[in-house]
């Protein structure tokens, strides 16, 4: 059993040998990052992501976990959603629920899902107006620095060509800033319609991880981490970077086999 950790600035990368040691990992940060948020302000305002991310993060249902965190202070947000009906096999929430909400004492009312029966661009406003409230209720904290929600922690996936959340390469969608939430119509990826954070949000949080596992990703985690092929200059995962908060990337060795450190 071996990880390695490599820190700079506020970025991390750890590096772990399988999916099981990167998962306990990954739910003892979560649950380290809750315990300090609890402490400061009551409260644990955290977004998810679908994809492989979510069956990662099951080692949260470990009694270690379940008995000890308050899961009453959690607010769940979905950094992205498909716009499909709650209930549809593309559903980022139902991914979410199915796999782990539903198993833990979460607070109907604190999880925060898009409404998929809208227009992108109805589900997209209407969860920014959310968002706001929300922000305007401290139950999400304010950036001092611009006027976007600083989350506690965001938790992305990303994607094999690099995308986070429904950012997509070389979209138009990295280039919107005045919007929190933001929708597409052209995703390259199955469905098409999506709703997302922007660069804006995400980059405003106060944590943010990165989760990247197979080998299949280890090219777009290598452009992303080791800032190479500027032929590919709006590569999303790449314009992670929390302008005050902490970035980690949690990968396991097949992702990681293309990082200059590893070579
Ligand atoms: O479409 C999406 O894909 C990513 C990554 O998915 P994976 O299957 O490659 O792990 C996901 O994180 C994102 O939230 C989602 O909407």
């Amino acid at each position: 059993m071996s990880s390695s950790r490599v820190r700079e600035n506020r970025r991390e990368v750890r590096i772990h040998d399988s999916s099981y040691e990167l998962s306990t990992d990954l739910a003892d940060y979560i649950a380290e990052l809750y315990e300090s948020s609890i402490k400061e302000r009551g409260t644990f305002a955290i977004a998810i992501s679908g994809g492989s991310l979510i069956s990662l993060m099951r080692e949260l249902l470990r009694p270690a976990y379940t008995t000890t965190i308050d899961w009453s202070k959690w607010c769940i947000f979905w950094t992205d959603e498909r716009v499909v009906p709650k209930n549809h096999v593309d559903s980022n929430y139902k991914l979410a629920n199915d796999l782990l909400l539903s198993m833990l004492p979460i607070i109907p009312s604190h999880v925060h899902t898009v409404k998929g029966t809208l227009s992108a661009q109805e589900a997209a406003s209407k969860y920014g107006y959310v968002i706001r409230q929300l922000v305007r209720t401290r139950v999400i904290k304010a950036s001092r620095s611009n006027d976007c929600p600083k989350f506690d922690l965001i938790l992305l996936d990303m994607g094999v060509d690099g995308h986070v959340a429904s950012l997509f390469p070389n979209h138009p969608v990295l280039e919107v800033k005045s919007e929190w939430v933001t929708f597409i119509v052209d995703s390259p990826e199955h469905p098409p319609e999506r709703i997302t954070f922007t660069l804006s949000v995400i980059n405003s949080a106060a944590n943010v991880v990165v989760v990247a596992t197979g080998e299949e990703k280890a090219q777009a985690v290598r452009m992303a981490i080791d800032d190479v092929g500027p032929e590919h200059p709006l590569l999303p995962a790449r314009m992670v970077q929390p302008s005050k908060g902490k970035l980690v990337w949690f990968l396991d060795n097949e992702a990681a086999s293309m990082l200059k450190r590893n070579s």
